[in-house]
């Protein structure tokens, strides 16, 4: 039996000695590296956090004392040290979360990986514990990246107020979100790295002033326990200090020890505390530390030794069709420039910036910065692109509806991820963004089919300079081009079965093909359709009405949430222009979905051929018994 075999809660590891920390820390290492191999995940950050993740389960009682996770991708530690050592199925139906999970274990939170939410977790949790009387520490696990979301500031502004309110802040400075963190706080934070570490400076204050007769030991105590900390009388803290938190660094967050330490002086502070850990990416695993583009961020499945894809390519990705078509865009018109939120390589806009290093800014994990800033470039004659995940961009709603939509900036989002996502669980999948968006005075929704209507419609977005416009695609592989047989307005036409069409079929996206065989089913079943492509979901086409009046019923199927989605605007404005044809709308339900591969999630849900026909088919029936009843 391994140590870590033998680790069935944070309680077993508080007997173990020095030496076996380290064959521990070795063995959750060799773990974390063949177990993520094996199912894909977040390998970089795990291995980055081995050491500070034992400390704190050995300093802390968890879950009394709440250990808190920022965005939740680094938590694979936390689960194994917990009771979760079964990840053959991480991330996969019916296995281990890849984020902390309250389903799985009382000592899981934060279920969310939206980043930059602990600071202001933990300050709600510290504040009801003070009111509430109780005991327990709260600590908040962020990273460097999280660092520079806006939310993180927000929660510290609250936290540093209150001096006695104890809270333990643990800064997991990997100097990385995927590519090195931006910005003026990442310099800060250099700033800091380089200074003398904390440790070295208290031992330095034990060794000389205990040594000091008579004042030395006194002096000693009352420098370290002061509250500006000890460090600062010897080197300023800068902005933590500043803004009124003891600030504890920089330690070497792979030092069990000296974490320990630190976070030992921290819980005997009442107040807040800053401890500020120095940690690698990728730690102990050689190809992660070499992976300059983001030291292993998240892997898919592969062979550890060669670090070779197992899993089959199915061609290219959207992702890389938009990247080509931008670099495009971008050689044709110097007035294109593009936007990510610390996602420079995963949302495709890495060649962009190697060919145009001048017109793309990385703004950190800050999306409602970059959608105000995408309002200033537009306002200042430039044509922004901000490219970001789907779910992403639902935190910046307000700026995109108030700062670029209200004063009709041509700025044009790209979101990828959109739609279901799967094994990164509910809320990585991009299923809000065609309905929240839905109320966007003269934003303009386009949802492409396939490869060439991505191009087509990137290029139609970023002509428009007076409003914003977006363009949504899929975590998936581009597939094969889906040709338009006829238009009707703006809506192209992919199929018409012969014979009197009943249903009209409204295919969003990259539902197309899901249509076009669920299409196939009802013609074997006598049911002549005709699937239509709107390329542009928003505002709906004025052409849609009329031709829903030629047919008896529409679906409209849309990989978004069902909810105030595209079929329920298409209902809309049947509705507007009295077109009285039933509207069966098929999408993702009101509900967070649990992880399983997108094709699954899909199955699960209903939105497969098979189940689309078959409920269009039942709807039909129902409609004529309705017929029939109301003639009898
Ligand atoms: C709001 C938001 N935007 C983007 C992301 C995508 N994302 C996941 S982890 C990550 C980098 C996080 O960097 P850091 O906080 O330093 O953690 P590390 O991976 O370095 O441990 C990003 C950008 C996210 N989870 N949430
Ligand atoms: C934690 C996080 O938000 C990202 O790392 C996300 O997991 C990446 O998703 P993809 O793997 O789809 O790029
Ligand atoms: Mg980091």
């Amino acid at each position: 039996m391994t140590i870590l075999e033998n680790i069935r809660g944070p309680r077993d590891l508080k007997a173990l000695s020095e030496a076996e920390i380290g064959e521990l820390a070795e063995e959750i290492r060799e773990f974390l590296v063949h177990a993520v191999a094996r199912t894909g995940g977040h390998l970089g950050p795990n291995l980055g956090v081995v050491e500070l993740t034992v400390a704190l389960h050995r300093v802390f009682e968890s879950p009394v004392d709440r250990i808190l996770w920022d965005t939740g991708h680094q938590s694979y530690v936390h689960k194994l040290l917990t009771g979760r050592q079964d990840f053959s199925k991480l991330r996969g139906k019916g296995g281990l979360s890849g984020y902390p999970s309250r389903a799985e274990s009382e000592h899981d939170v934060i279920e969310n990986s939206h980043a930059s939410t602990v600071l202001g977790w933990a300050d709600g949790l510290a504040k009801a514990r003070q009111v509430q009387g109780e005991t327990g520490h709260v600590v908040a696990v962020i990273g460097d990246g999280a660092l520079t979301g806006g939310m993180a500031w927000e929660a510290l502004n609250n936290i540093a107020a209150a001096k006695d309110r104890p809270l333990i802040i643990v800064v997991n400075d990997n100097e990385r979100s995927y590519s090195p963190t931006i910005g003026g706080l990442a310099n800060h934070l250099a700033t800091l790295r380089t200074t003398d570490g904390y440790e070295k400076v208290l031992a330095w204050g034990k060794d000389v002033l205990q040594r000091t007769p008579v004042v030395g030991n006194t002096l000693y105590e009352s420098l370290h326990g002061a509250k500006k900390g000890f460090k600062d009388a010897f080197a300023p803290q800068g902005m933590f200090e500043d803004l009124g938190l003891k600030y504890v660094g920089p330690i070497d967050g792979h030092d069990v020890k000296a974490v320990e330490s630190a976070l030992r002086r921290a819980k005997r502070f009442h107040g807040p505390v800053l401890i500020h850990c120095l940690t690698e990416k990728g730690r102990g695993y050689e190809p992660a530390l070499a992976h300059e583009e983001d030291h292993f961020h998240t892997v898919g499945v592969m062979d550890p030794r060669t670090c070779e894809p197992l899993a089959p390519s199915n061609g290219p990705s959207w992702t890389s069709v938009f990247g080509d078509e931008i670099v495009r865009i971008g050689e044709e018109r110097d007035d294109v420039v593009a936007i990510t939120a610390a996602m420079l390589h995963p949302v495709g806009l890495g060649k962009f910036a190697a060919r145009f290093p001048e017109r793309v800014w990385d703004v950190g994990i800050a999306e409602q910065h970059a959608a105000v800033s995408a309002a200033g470039l537009a306002t200042g004659g430039l044509h922004p692109v901000v490219a970001v995940y789907a779910t992403f961009l639902n935190r910046a709603f307000d700026q995109l509806l108030m700062d670029v939509a209200l004063h009709r900036c041509g700025v044009t989002f790209v979101l990828d991820r959109a739609g279901v996502t799967g094994v990164d669980g509910a809320s990585h999948n991009g299923m809000w963004d065609m309905s929240v968006l839905q109320v966007v005075p003269g934003l303009r929704i386009a949802a492409p089919r396939d490869a060439e209507q991505l191009r087509a419609q990137l290029r139609e977005a970023v002509a428009v300079d007076d409003a914003p416009t977006l363009v949504r695609f899929p975590k998936e592989s581009v597939g094969p081009e889906i040709p338009a047989i006829d238009r009707v307005g703006g809506l192209d036409v992919l199929h018409r079965t012969a014979g009197t069409p009943e249903v009209l079929m409204v295919a969003v996206g990259v539902m197309a093909p899901v249509c076009l065989q669920a299409a196939d089913l009802l013609a074997a079943r006598g049911i002549a359709c005709t699937v239509v492509d709107p390329r542009w979901v928003k505002p709906v086409d004025p052409a849609l009405p009329g031709l829903a009046a030629e047919h008896r019923l529409v679906a409209v199927v849309e990989d978004n949430s069902r909810a105030a989605g595209v079929g329920a605007a298409v209902a809309l404005a049947l509705g507007d222009a009295e077109v009285d044809v039933p509207v069966r709308r098929f999408g993702i339900p009101e509900q967070f979905l649990a992880h399983a591969k997108r094709a699954e999630v899909l199955a699960d849900i209903g939105l497969t051929p098979v189940e689309i026909a078959g409920r269009i088919s039942a709807s039909l029936t129902a409609k004529e018994e309705q017929s029939k009843e109301q003639v009898e």
